[in-house]
């Protein structure tokens, strides 16, 4: 089985290299297999002899630049190299690799990119620490006002690694060469569409290194959870593949709950069932089959439903109202210690009342499905929550305060469990952005944890299933298509 793969941030490749050079590899030998490497991705990208210029920045980014200069010279490229500072003012091992170049240099803002065939954007890297402005900023936008192709070093210089946000400016790249292992900033939006094809180039970073960083971010993907879906056994029956319960709206708001139910039976509950206000029932009634129905009165209905302890995983949320009615509904699911699915007006209705909420869900496991708007409302008056600029932190934040698993949805949803792991998803496509589309993922987690997948997994596997079906419709998807995809999908995963 492929490992999972890790991201690490600025900070955590800081340490990683470090482990590195403890044992003994110097940085300057790391940096010379960066740039090589950067040189081996420029030869895929231009004929023989090409004209190429190289725009280094001040740092060990600009480094790797100069070394893959060096190299393409070497290589018989006509290469010109552009300068954001002084020659002498290269530190570390920077300066080492800039004694070599051989020839000429120029500042930045004299570098003729006209007759270049290829630019390679070496300003900034992982050190890249505030808003870029001035003769940094011109040359990013002449970069991109070039209309060649662009090479970018480690990052589009500009994309801040940790967070993919863009930091005043940023290089528009065609292909990125990245160093031991992919940063969040090449996943995270808006940083992602700036990257073009990015590519991990090994330079001496082992897996042990990779380790010592401390970094708990991964790509969501199959070798994350792969191993965690169940397959029923020869004797298997229905009830140990759980037993899902969905809470519907009222009568004009009853498909939500519908699609998540579909969707929880699809994905391999062995037992679904809506729990109806009696004024739905009717409604209900009329659209499902293998799903089974049950009256379902607020609160108290709920709670005497529960009293049959095959019913191991709920959703509780879409379409139910922002209402008191809605949150003394979570606190009834939440006193039930069963697998929880929380999303939409489950949230909502605890609006700048998450401080309710502060280790609700510690006895049972629990995922949170908040889009963007609904993190914000939920966590109003959170500045701790809601203010770092990393996607990935909000979500983990959010994790820990709730004792819960995050899922905060976006074209780069972040799945982040309160023990720190978190995961990045990357196989979306914006044909999932309609209607009902939450609903079915809901679905999903809740039929992945009825049949006993730990929460992280489980939302983690979830959201990839969701998006992986989506991506295979394309074009005309429409929520209800979502449940039927997931079979093929599934067969995919499991090779049956
Ligand atoms: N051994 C290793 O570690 C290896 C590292 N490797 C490579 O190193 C890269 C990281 O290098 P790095 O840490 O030197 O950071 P880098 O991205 O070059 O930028 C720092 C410089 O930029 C400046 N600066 C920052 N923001 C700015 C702004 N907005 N506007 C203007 N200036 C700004 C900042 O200035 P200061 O903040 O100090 O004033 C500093 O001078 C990494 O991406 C990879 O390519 C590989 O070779 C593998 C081995
Ligand atoms: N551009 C996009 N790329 C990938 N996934 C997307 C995109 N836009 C929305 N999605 C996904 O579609 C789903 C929408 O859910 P949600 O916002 O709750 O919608 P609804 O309330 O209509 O069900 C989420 O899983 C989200 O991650
Ligand atoms: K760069």
């Amino acid at each position: 089985m492929n490992a999972p793969e890790l991201l690490l941030t600025p900070r955590e490749m800081r340490k990683a290299d470090a482990s590195v050079i403890r044992s003994g590899t110097p940085g300057v030998t790391l940096m010379q297999n960066a740039g090589a490497a950067v040189a081996d991705a420029a030869r895929e990208m231009v004929s023989p002899g090409a004209r190429i210029v190289v725009l280094a920045g001040p740092g060990q980014n600009g480094g790797d630049g100069i070394v893959a200069a060096t190299r393409l010279r070497e290589q018989g490229y006509r290469v010109s190299l552009g300068l954001l500072g002084k020659r002498e003012a290269f530190s570390g091992d920077a300066a080492l690799v800039a004694r070599e170049w051989p020839s000429d240099v120029v500042a930045v803002d004299g570098a003729n990119l006209a007759p270049a065939e290829l630019v390679i954007d070496a300003l900034f890297g992982g050190g890249l620490s505030r808003e870029i402005e001035g003769a940094a900023r011109a040359a990013i936008d002449r970069i991109n006002m070039s209309g060649g192709p662009v090479l970018a070093v480690d990052l589009p210089s500009g994309i801040d690694g940790e967070t993919g946000a863009v930091r005043g400016i940023a290089v528009r790249a065609a292909r990125t060469v990245t160093f031991a292992a992919r940063k969040p900033g090449h996943y995270l939006l808006p940083g992602r569409t700036f990257c073009g094809d990015v590519t991990v180039a090994d330079i001496g970073v082992g897996s042990s290194d990779l380790q010592a960083s401390g970094g708990r971010t991964y790509v969501n993907a199959p070798a994350l959870w792969r191993e965690a879906i169940p397959r029923p056994g020869p004797s298997s029956h229905k009830y140990e593949r759980g037993h899902v319960l969905v809470a519907s709206g009222g009568a004009t708001r009853t498909g939500a709950a519908r699609l998540a139910a579909r969707a929880a039976l699809r994905i391999g509950a062995g037992v679904v069932t809506v729990a109806s206000p009696p004024e739905a029932l009717g409604v209900n009634a009329a659209q499902l089959t293998a799903i089974m129905l049950r009256g379902c009165d607020g609160p108290e209905g709920l709670h005497a439903i529960l009293a049959d302890e095959r019913l191991n995983a709920l959703v509780v949320g879409p379409a139910l109202g922002v209402t008191a009615v809605t949150r003394a509904m979570v606190a009834v699911a939440a006193q039930a210690r069963r697998r929880l699915v929380l999303d939409a007006d489950a949230l909502t209705s605890f609006e700048g009342l998450a401080s309710e909420l502060h280790q609700g869900f510690r006895s049972a496991p629990t995922v949170i499905t908040p889009h963007d708007g609904e993190f914000t409302r939920l966590f109003k008056g959170h500045p701790d929550i809601l203010d770092p600029s990393s996607k990935v932190e909000r979500a983990r934040r959010a994790a820990a305060y709730l004792s819960a698993v995050a899922v905060l949805k976006g074209a780069d949803t972040v799945i982040a469990a309160p023990d720190g792991r978190a995961a990045i998803n990357a196989n979306g496509t914006p044909y999932l952005g309609t209607a009902g589309s939450g609903d079915v993922l809901c679905g999903i987690i809740a039929g992945l944890m009825a049949q006993h997948l730990p929460a992280f997994e489980a939302a983690a596997a979830a959201v990839w299933i969701h998006a992986e079906a989506g991506a295979a419709f394309g074009a005309g998807l429409i929520s209800e298509d979502l449940p039927e995809l997931i079979p093929e999908v599934l067969q995919g995963l499991l090779g049956a």
